[in-house]
């Protein structure tokens, strides 16, 4: 009988995707049993400022990555997006099970979609990449600063705050709030951020046992997919103030990935794609990406 704690943010979100991961995980191999150590991380108690501000990396990651190292937990369960490009010394990401749906969504009271709501409207997102989007498609509306759990979003939207805000489906669905969601938006109007909708188990390096126990649940095309859209990230270097979208998908032919890099006001959006044979390991996906991210930058 083998126990593994995982480690945990505390928000609805996270517990949600720790739980059902767990769940999973307790499915693929019985006689496992998961404990669960939640950690409050220092992006959860920054609530009033967009984060590209605050300027750390992995506002959300490093106190469970700390619970790891200390031998509290034997792994974490990141919401792939707020993992950073570098991963610390002595751990990995060992396993990316299978990926949610990686779209946002455009969420109004009214049920007006983003191509009818009224000129002056405010949408709410402290998200550089989504504010990006919306300039583009609608440059009449008002981008507002909005931060928050998906609940607190939800709850400035109700209360009038903001006319609009924007959500991934992948979060939405997985606190079982599909229903909010008044549009799904297509990635050609907004593309959607590296690694959404993507989980990534992390644990360390020299922990052979945790990780033979999580492999069932690793998913070989989801790895590729997130591998690529971070190869554009890598491309950025240490910057996050630049608003960045990528979006991976399997085709036919093999793997199309398009990405966009704008200015940090959001202004001078460049996309690019590739298409390429589907890679064999995920270190193939990533040259794509950061090649992909490379021109983008010389544009
Ligand atoms: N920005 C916070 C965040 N981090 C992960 C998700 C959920 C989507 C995912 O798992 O990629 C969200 C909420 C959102 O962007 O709507």
């Amino acid at each position: 009988m083998t126990r593994l704690t995982l480690a945990t943010r505390r928000s609805a979100l996270a517990l949600a995707q720790s739980r059902a991961f767990a769940r999973a995980l307790v499915e693929a191999s019985p006689g496992l049993t998961v404990g669960e150590l939640e950690v409050v991380t220092s992006g959860d108690k920054i609530t009033d400022r967009p984060l590209q501000e605050v300027g750390g990396k992995g506002l959300f990651v490093k106190e469970l990555e700390e619970a790891l190292l200390d031998g509290r937990a034997h792994f974490a369960v990141h919401s792939y997006k707020d993992v950073p490009a570098v991963i610390p010394d002595g751990l990995v990401i060992t396993c990316v099970p299978r990926r949610e749906d990686p779209r946002d969504v455009f969420i109004t009271r009214t049920g007006a979609t983003l191509a009818e709501l009224p000129a002056g409207s405010r949408v709410g997102t402290s998200s550089l990449r989504r504010a990006a989007a919306i300039g583009l498609a609608r440059p009449d509306l008002v981008i507002v600063p909005l931060r928050g759990n998906v609940d607190t979003r939800l709850r400035k939207l109700d209360e009038g705050h903001v006319d609009a805000i924007v959500l991934a489906l992948a979060g939405l669905r997985r606190l079982g709030l599909e229903r909010r969601a008044t549009e799904i938006l297509d990635p050609a109007v907004m593309l959607p951020a590296i690694g959404q909708g993507a989980l990534g188990i992390e644990c360390r390096e020299v922990d052979a046992e945790t990780q033979s126990a999580l492999a069932p649940l690793d998913d070989p095309e989801t790895s590729v997919r997130v591998a690529a859209e971070r190869g554009v990230m890598v491309a950025l270097g240490a910057d996050c103030r630049t608003p960045v979208a990528a979006h991976a998908v399997r085709t036919d032919e093999g793997l199309w990935i398009r990405a966009m890099i704008a200015e940090a006001d959001g202004t001078r959006p460049r996309m690019g794609e590739r298409r390429v044979a589907w890679p064999s390991v995920a270190a193939e996906a990533t040259r794509v990406g950061l090649d992909l991210g490379q021109e983008l930058l010389r544009a």
